[in-house]
């Protein structure tokens, strides 16, 4: 059997790594590669549309024969209905963690969710949508803060612990990446040769 290339475009150097690590025990079946491409994302509340618009554009760049994955990853605030959703990217570079938090001072409500949606084009003319969730509740700041909001969300499952306080092979278990790509690894296991 042929390994095949399939290329996974996103600049997040965190994101590559988590993926990498959760997509190991599948790495004798295909050879993952990055890309590191900036895709446009779409003003969109609907999650699947934006992970298929950026699909789309990375399957436009690399062609259609080449198996290409994205991903969009979300924070749900369900005091806020959905928001900020895939719009957190923007709050974290432009307010900070902090203030973040900040914003739900006034609510009761503290829940959230993480989402990660796959969307993957087979190159054969295909594409397929994977996602993921993770419920749980924004917190103040604890741990590193090396990627993205991981220290301000506390998964239900982690007791107690937030993102940035658990080992990696922990979070992957139970995070809305971890089950996305456990759903793209079945995939690629028994519909993709
Ligand atoms: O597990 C995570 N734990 C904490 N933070 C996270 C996680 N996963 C994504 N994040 C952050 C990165 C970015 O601030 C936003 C998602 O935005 P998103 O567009 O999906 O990521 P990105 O632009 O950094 O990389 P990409 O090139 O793949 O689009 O949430
Ligand atoms: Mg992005």
């Amino acid at each position: 059997m042929s390994v095949k290339d399939i290329v996974f475009v996103t600049g997040n150097a965190n994101k590559l790594k988590e993926v990498k690590m959760i997509l190991s025990s599948e790495s004798s079946k295909f050879n993952l590669i990055n890309e590191p491409l900036d895709l446009e994302e779409i003003q969109d509340i609907d999650l699947e549309s934006i992970a298929m618009a950026k699909c789309k554009q990375a399957a436009n760049i690399l062609g259609p024969n080449t198996p290409v994955f994205v991903e969009d990853t979300a924070l749900v605030f369900d005091e806020f209905n959905g928001l900020p959703g895939a719009y957190i990217k923007w709050f974290v570079k432009s307010m900070g963690l902090a203030k973040i938090v900040k914003m739900l001072d006034s609510f009761e409500n503290k829940s959230a969710k993480a989402i990660t949606t796959i969307a993957f084009a087979d190159g054969k003319g295909g594409f397929h949508i994977f996602q993921g969730i993770t419920e749980g509740k924004i917190v103040d700041s604890r741990g590193p803060t090396t990627f993205g909001w991981d220290s301000i969300f506390e998964p239900n499952e982690a007791s107690g612990k937030t993102y940035a306080e658990m080992e990696k092979v922990d979070k992957n278990e139970i995070s809305q990446r971890g089950r996305a790509f456990a759903k793209l690894k079945g995939f690629l296991a028994t519909e993709f040769n």
